[in-house]
């Protein structure tokens, strides 16, 4: 059986509980991420994606359920067990690049290693392979003004992966592409996901790119079905 690298179980989410205006956003989210497996989020606008991938992602509490990682249970643990976990365990991708603008490309990816603990020349070492996966090695030392959108993207799904995490969770991760260079970017994805053999949940609203995932997943009243 495949090792499961992420578990959510009857994971729920209020917003403005017990107001007149309350939201019962997540209504028992139950999935699971299997190790190397790459899994499309689809939802409409509103259904609480970004919600539920902060939950996953450990970044935001559930009001009632579990978050698993690698086993451990980690919602409801401690602070500074949940923000190892998310340094450590989890990576994460959004629409947009959120790149330090004064530090290169590899800088940017060696920062959050040499933050952990790695040697700069370990890091700047691990940052360079995971470049050349994405075809930008040769922008290392560009900060990310003078790099292309897609080149930008690219360097930000490499920093998310600098600290080898278990999961990655990428909101819309080519989103803000045209869709020319959102194809590229994503086969980008593919690829280095592929190849280190991480999970992923990529929210997308492109149901091409979500038809290339293992799996696909909507959210529809506040609970995951599947297809
Ligand atoms: N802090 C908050 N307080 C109150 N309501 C909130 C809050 N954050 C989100 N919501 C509501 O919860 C619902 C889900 O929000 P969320 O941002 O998770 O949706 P989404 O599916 O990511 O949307 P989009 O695709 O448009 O970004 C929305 O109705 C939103 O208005």
């Amino acid at each position: 059986m495949n090792e499961v690298v992420m578990r959510l179980n009857g994971v729920e989410k209020f917003y403005n509980k017990g107001l007149a205006n309350e939201v019962h956003v997540l209504r028992g989210v139950d999935l699971s991420l299997s190790k190397g497996e790459m899994v499309a989020l689809v939802a409409p606008s509103g259904a609480g994606k970004s919600t539920l991938l902060h939950i996953a992602g450990l970044l935001d509490a559930p009001d009632a359920g579990e978050v698993a990682i690698g086993g451990d249970v980690l919602s409801g643990r401690s602070d500074r067990r949940r923000t190892n976990a998310r340094r450590n365990d989890v990576g994460f991708v959004y629409q947009f690049h959120h790149l330090l603008p004064e530090f290169t490309a590899l800088e940017n990816i060696a920062l959050p290693q040499m933050a952990n603990g790695v040697g700069k020349a370990a890091a700047e070492a691990r940052g360079l392979e995971l470049l050349a996966r994405v075809g930008v090695d040769h922008r290392a030392d560009h900060r990310p003004a003078a790099l292309s959108g897609g080149e930008q993207q690219r360097v930000a799904f490499c920093r998310a992966l600098a600290n080898a995490p278990r999961v990655m969770l990428a909101d819309e991760p080519t989103g803000n592409l045209d869709p020319a260079t959102s194809d590229q970017v994503f086969d980008a994805l593919m690829e280095l996901v592929r190849g280190t053999g991480l999970s992923a949940l990529v929210a997308t609203h492109n149901m091409e790119l979500a038809a290339r995932m293992d799996r696909v997943v909507r959210l529809e009243d506040g609970v995951l079905v599947q297809g």
